[in-house]
């Protein structure tokens, strides 16, 4: 699902951040917020699935029922909206609206439909997308982290198959990173954001 009309709307560049599940968005994307907390805004995404220990309602997602959700994307509500291994997840209008009314950098994390999706409206993002070394390392990360049942995790390495290939079409994304060290992955990502982070820094220091 996704909605052509949205209009662009002002300040800073907003960064997608997509790659398959357990291939560490969520750390590096931490990671950057907390170095760079007056140049990045998450953008809160609504979901169907339970909330994991240690997750925060409002902050990691709005946690909804399918009916709520389903609701808000027939109000028009959303920019974009997917499901995945078995739940519906979704970038509200507001979510972004929120981050780009505080002059941020809004950054999304979202799967490749919601990357296919955000393509077709006028947001304009950077495309980052953030890969795992292997099938294999990916795996056994995602087992590490104790967070899916054994179905979950079998549909996210499915899904994760699918991505891997996505990430090599030409033209999809600015910037590919491996995510094998975790530090040099993320001195990559800094690179990449280093000239909008420098804008933000500057346009907030003068305002
Ligand atoms: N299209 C879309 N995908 C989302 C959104 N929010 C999260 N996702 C993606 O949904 C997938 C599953 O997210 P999650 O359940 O948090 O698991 P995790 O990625 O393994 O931590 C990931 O690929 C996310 O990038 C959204 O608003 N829209
Ligand atoms: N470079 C890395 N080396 C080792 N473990 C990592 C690395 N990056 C992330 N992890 C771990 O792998 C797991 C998946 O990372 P996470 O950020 O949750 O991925 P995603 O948000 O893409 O699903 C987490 O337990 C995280 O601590």
């Amino acid at each position: 699902m996704r909605d052509s009309t949205t209009k662009a709307m002002a300040g800073p560049r907003p960064v997608v951040l997509s790659g398959p599940s357990g291939a560490g968005k969520s750390t590096l994307l931490k990671k950057l917020m907390k170095e760079y907390d007056s140049v990045f805004g998450f953008s809160v995404s609504h979901t169907t699935r339970k909330p994991r220990p240690g997750e925060e309602n409002g902050k990691d997602y709005h946690y909804v029922t399918r009916e709520a959700m389903q609701a808000g994307i027939d109000k028009g509500d959303f920019i974009e909206s997917a499901e995945f291994s078995g739940n519906m997840y979704g970038t509200s209008k507001a979510a972004v609206q929120d981050v780009q009314a505080k002059n941020l950098i809004c950054i999304l994390d979202i799967d490749m439909q919601g990357v296919r999706n955000i393509k077709e409206t006028d947001l304009s993002p950077i495309y980052i997308s953030i890969q795992p070394p292997s099938m294999e390392v990916l795996e056994k990360r995602l087992r590490d982290r104790k967070t899916e049942s054994e179905e979950s995790l079998q549909k996210r390495l499915h899904a994760a198959k699918v991505d891997m290939e996505f990430s090599k079409e030409p033209g999809v994304f600015d910037v590919v990173i491996v995510n094998d060290n975790l530090d040099e992955a993320y001195g990559q990502l800094k690179h990449t954001l280093l000239e909008e982070i420098t804008k933000v820094k500057k346009i907030n220091m003068s305002s």
